[in-house]
């Protein structure tokens, strides 16, 4: 007799077309590496009923906990997050099972006449947009900070303006004419099977993406060891420490996940040693000031190593005034 049992895992997922493409894809990847049966449990969050602008409702960290109280709870085995919408504080009774590899990190534009963002910003200065400024939807102050940025260091004029919704929603926002462009994840629209609707995407020296950004979190009750043992196959080794040096640095600078900070770290593997190699950005919503910088540690692939480099770099952007450029902390 086989030792799998018959009861299906219980996948507790946001309704969200996004998450439901996350968590179906998951889905299969489970069932295929355990042999077990994975059944689909919607929950309801606040970040999905609530119309209020995400940085007042506390941030990302709303879409997580209805799935974290629910895996507590028993209600569900395991959840997939976003990882960039996980809290890097570790969550009591609960583990990180697996981190599978990662898309494609970088943010894209989806822009009005299949623009990029420097044909976007010249035709709109041209009078191609009637309002002489090239709106741009994105309620990210990391997204609003880093294009700010780039458009005073190119003389033209970017004009942020904060939306929510899903991306369907967002890219509508395009289609209608009522904003010029909208600023997404790559890996979202990629997904979704949308890649094709974005018109650029952005280099990492103009936009860094969020910390965890494109990768996954797969999460269940610590209790069940079993199941977290199962799941960990799909872990990518390689993802797990990027991201690992990336919220090591977000948590450093204690900035919360709708601060504007941007992070990225890649793996160079070379032929007797890995180097991992960590840039961070932090700046002032309206771009005017900006602390960039990036550390490279000859590590072995372990997460310690990858921590203490993310706190190392902290470290150093602290001393170039990072505190002061993300608002809220009075330093
Ligand atoms: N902010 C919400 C969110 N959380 C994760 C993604 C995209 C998928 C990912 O980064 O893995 C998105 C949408 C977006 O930023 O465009």
């Amino acid at each position: 007799m086989s030792t799998t049992p018959d009861t299906p895992l219980r996948l507790g997922t946001r309704r969200s077309p996004l998450a439901t493409a996350q968590s179906g894809m998951i889905a299969e990847a489970v069932r295929s590496a355990t042999g077990r049966r994975v059944e689909l449990v919607e929950i309801t969050t606040h970040g999905d009923t609530s119309r209020e602008n995400l940085a007042q409702i506390g941030g990302t960290g709303v879409f997580v906990s209805a799935l974290r109280d629910a895996l507590l709870a028993g209600t569900i085995d395991f959840a997939v997050h976003s990882l960039k919408d996980l809290p890097t504080a570790p969550a009591e009774g609960l583990v990180l099972a697996a981190v599978p590899e990662r898309e494609d990190p970088r943010d894209v534009i989806v822009a009005r006449d299949g623009l990029t963002l420097a044909g976007l910003a010249a035709d709109s200065s041209r009078g191609g947009s009637s309002r002489g400024t090239a709106r741009v939807g994105t309620g990210s102050p990391r997204r609003m900070a880093q294009l700010n940025h780039w458009a005073r260091a190119h003389g033209v004029e970017l004009t942020a303006v904060p939306i929510r919704g899903n991306v369907d929603t967002r890219i509508g926002f395009v289609r209608s004419g009522e904003l010029d462009a909208v600023v997404l994840a790559r890996a979202g629209l990629s997904r979704l099977g949308r890649l094709s609707d974005a018109t650029e995407t952005l280099d990492t020296d103009v936009v860094l993406p969020a910390p965890g950004q494109g990768a996954l979190a797969i999460e269940c009750a610590a209790a069940n060891a079993e199941l977290a043992a199962q799941l960990a196959v799909l872990d990518d080794p390689h993802t797990r420490v990027a991201v690992t040096a990336e919220r090591s640095l977000l948590a450093a600078l204690e900035a919360g996940c709708s601060a504007p900070v941007g992070a990225l770290a890649d793996i160079v593997e070379g032929d007797t040693v890995t180097e991992l190699r960590l840039r961070g950005v932090v700046g002032m919503v309206d771009g005017s000031s900006l602390v960039q910088m990036s550390t490279t540690g000859t590590v072995p692939p372990s997460g310690d190593a990858a921590a203490a480099l993310g706190r190392e770099l902290a470290v150093e952007m602290l001393a170039k005034g990072a505190a002061g450029l993300m608002g809220e902390r009075a330093l």
